[in-house]
């Protein structure tokens, strides 16, 4: 299912774009700490993410809102136990809901809204340890590929924006962006997201691409 996590990248940085399309503050936030630290005249490399705070906030909070497995994968518990006050008996299979606990308003200011500012000087990160976010899981079968996969989704979300101006088609208005997400094991957007762009760096930039 998440195996590869190449989709899983894919399917993170396209709720990211969508989010922030939405919210062309944000956008323009996020491309001006792209000017200031990576200037006009390269792409974003892997060692640049530390600079980006900005950026790496937008994808904690894409990651809060669409985490791709919305139940991680299915525990067993091995021996009998007590949960929260839930007694639980061996071999009761388990789900850990994690895009509930991402939308819980006991947890989140505003839950439902976009807000990458929640975790600028913030601790929780998503590496396993903050129990409010948990896009890779946790414990001992958590997903040995989350550093891999944030990197590709930083980076490549970062190039996206850097390298490129977003519009949506002609006609199309940022609240007409469609949000609903098909819920199953992963969590892609229901209709795929449809965007205009054009370059905005120098045209050499380009070349190699092709
Ligand atoms: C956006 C990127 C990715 C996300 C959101 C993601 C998410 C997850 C999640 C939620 C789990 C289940 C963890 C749990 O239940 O505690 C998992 C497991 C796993 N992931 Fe990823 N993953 C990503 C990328 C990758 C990459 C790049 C690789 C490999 C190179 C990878 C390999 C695996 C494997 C092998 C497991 C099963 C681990 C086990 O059951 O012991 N994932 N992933």
């Amino acid at each position: 299912m998440i195996a590869g996590g190449t989709e899983s990248s894919a399917v993170t940085v396209e709720w990211a774009i969508s989010e922030i399309l939405r919210r062309p503050e944000i956008f323009e936030r996020a491309t001006q700490e792209l000017d200031q630290v990576i200037g006009q005249t390269r792409w974003v490399e892997e060692k640049d993410i530390p600079q980006l705070p900005y950026m790496a906030a937008i994808v904690k909070e894409t990651m809060r809102l669409h985490p791709v497995a919305p139940m991680l994968v299915p525990r067993q518990a091995r021996e009998s136990c007590t949960i929260a006050g839930f007694d639980v008996p061996v071999g009761t299979r388990i789900l850990v809901n994690v895009w509930t606990i991402g939308r819980d308003p006991k947890i989140w200011d505003s839950p439902d809204e976009f807000r990458p500012e929640r975790f600028l000087g913030s601790q929780i990160d998503v590496k396993g340890q903050d129990f409010e976010l948990l896009p890779f899981g946790s414990g001992r079968r958590m997903c040995p590929g989350y550093n891999l996969g944030l990197r590709v989704i930083q980076t490549s979300l970062a190039n996206l924006v850097h390298g490129f101006e977003w519009g949506l088609p002609e006609g199309m208005k940022k609240e007409d962006l469609n949000m609903e997400e098909i819920f199953g094991l992963s969590t892609p957007k229901k209709e795929p997201l449809v965007a205009v762009v054009k370059p905005r760096l120098p045209p050499q930039l380009y070349e190699h691409l092709h």
